[in-house]
């Protein structure tokens, strides 16, 4: 039944306070005190900041934030904040990490902190023309957009380059301005969407074309994060799991269905330390998935190979569009924290780990689907959030959690009937 008496057309929503806005929507769902309590309980995150970083704050929404131990980035170790709500996670980062710890760990590489600004302009009469009018004026390019933004510019930032596209497009032909801007420790969306914006009249002057878009490109392909490691076979098992993984990468190399979550499971990592550090897990996810299918195909962001003398070689290239300014990694506390913990001085020492970080995490879904399969070690964590689901609460959880396990089925349905025993026991006791 649709019910017709609420209204979804609230005026002026955004200039009441928080709890003023939570009021509203209390009534409207029919929260019960409890449960807007919980709403405007905001942990580790201030309420008023809350209300500042988005709109129309009503409270926050707290995710676990955990530890991957055993990491070693480029020979020196390192404890990696991750911030998930799915069990095992960080549990698969520390199992990967182990296993190649004493072989050296991780090494990275990052091709720059090259951000791409576009500039969309139509009705162009002349596009080819057009193009090298623009790739001429290269000099007053530069200087425009670096007078964008001065405090890039002292941290060793700005504009770097200028190119021109013509696309074919449905609506005709298109010409499309890429400005190749170095935002060094920030994510730089800010600063080369200034650029792109006050560079834009200009285009549309030497072009005769009108101007729609200027945005960035979340295809960062010229701030790739690259990392290596390898896994000896008596760490991980022998020559079947090594094989086995390669096997698997091969699958996802093979094929979209099986790229898309080969890659979820490296997103696993990746997003969960750009979101503990306060980065744009959307921008990186969308970076992420475009250079996979880069190619024309969607792939693997990895690669499994066997060393010359027969180890397991893992490698991973992806943009990574991380900063250590703006956004809220600044503002928010935990993101700091974090970043403290990371020990980080650098937005590229940042994505270098998150790199591996994303490396580890594909590692060991792989091993673990290429031997045991997921369910063993994943459902034997994520029984715990069944046996809650259930009703479990304080040392039930465990209880049931254990008991699941034992019976190799973690469901709901079992875990309630365990929990109804359990009580049932308690009771008669
Ligand atoms: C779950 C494990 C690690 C168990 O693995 P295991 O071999 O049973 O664990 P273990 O008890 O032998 O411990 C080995 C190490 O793992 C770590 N470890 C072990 N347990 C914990 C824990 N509770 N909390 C934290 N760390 C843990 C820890 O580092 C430990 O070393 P130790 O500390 O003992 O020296 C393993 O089965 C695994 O890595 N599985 C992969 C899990 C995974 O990928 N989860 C992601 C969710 S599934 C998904 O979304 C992605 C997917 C799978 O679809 C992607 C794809 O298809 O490619
Ligand atoms: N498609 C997308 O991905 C989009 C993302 N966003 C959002 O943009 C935000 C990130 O923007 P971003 O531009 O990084 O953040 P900010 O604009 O907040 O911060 C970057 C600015 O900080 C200043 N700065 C100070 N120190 C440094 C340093 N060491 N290195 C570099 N810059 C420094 C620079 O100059 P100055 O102080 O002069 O500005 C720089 O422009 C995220 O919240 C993201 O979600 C926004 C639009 C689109």
């Amino acid at each position: 039944m649709i019910d017709t008496t609420r209204s979804s057309r609230i005026s002026g929503f955004h200039k009441k306070s928080p709890a003023e806005r939570l009021g509203i929507v209390s009534d409207f769902a029919g929260l019960d005190a409890a449960a807007a309590a919980r709403l405007s309980d905001t942990g580790n995150l201030d309420l008023s900041l809350a209300d500042r970083l988005v709109e129309n704050v009503i409270g926050s929404m707290n995710i676990p934030l955990g530890i991957a131990t055993n990491m070693r980035v480029d020979g020196e170790d390192v404890l990696i904040p991750m911030a998930t709500e799915e069990s095992s996670v960080v549990a698969a980062v520390c199992n990967a990490a182990r296993q190649c710890y004493d072989a050296g760990g991780f090494t990275t590489s990052m091709s720059g902190t090259l951000m791409i600004a576009q500039i969309q302009a139509v009705d162009v009469a002349d596009p080819h023309a057009a193009r090298l009018r623009i790739l001429g004026r290269r000099e007053e390019i530069k200087a425009i957009c670096d007078g964008c933004d001065p405090v890039l510019l002292s941290f060793g930032g700005g504009f770097r380059d200028v190119e021109v596209r013509v696309l074919d497009s449905q609506s005709g032909p298109m010409l499309v301005t890429h400005l190749i801007v170095d935002t060094r420790d920030a994510m730089g969306a800010n600063a080369v969407n200034s650029m792109a914006e006050t560079l834009a009249p200009h285009i549309s002057a030497w072009t005769g074309g009108r101007v729609y878009l200027r945005i960035l490109s979340n295809l960062a392909d010229r701030r790739l994060a690259r990392a290596h490691a390898v896994w000896p076979l008596d760490q991980i098992g022998g020559e079947a799991v090594r094989d086995g993984i390669v096997s698997a990468y091969h699958f996802a190399a093979a094929d979209p269905y099986r790229a898309a979550t080969h890659n979820k499971g490296i997103m696993n990592g990746v997003s969960a330390v750009v979101l503990a550090t306060g980065n744009d897990t959307r921008a990186v996810e969308a970076g992420a998935h475009a250079f996979a299918a880069r190619s024309g195909q969607y792939g693997s962001l990895t690669r499994f190979e066997v060393t010359a003398d027969g180890q397991l070689s893992g490698s991973i290239e992806l943009p990574m569009a991380v900063g250590l300014i703006g956004g809220a990694t600044k503002a928010h506390p935990t993101a700091q924290a974090c970043l403290k913990i990371l020990a980080v001085t650098s937005a590229e020492r940042l994505a270098r780990i998150i790199a591996a970080v994303g490396l580890a995490q594909n590692f060991s879904a792989l091993k673990a689907l290429a031997t045991t399969g997921i369910q063993k070690g994943h459902m034997a964590l994520h029984a715990q959030n069944i046996a809650m689901m259930a009703g479990a609460v304080g040392d039930e959880i465990d209880r049931v959690a254990a008991a699941l396990v034992e019976r190799g089925t973690v469901r709901q349905d079992i875990a309630q009937a365990v929990l109804q025993d359990l009580r049932g026991g308690a009771a008669g006791a």
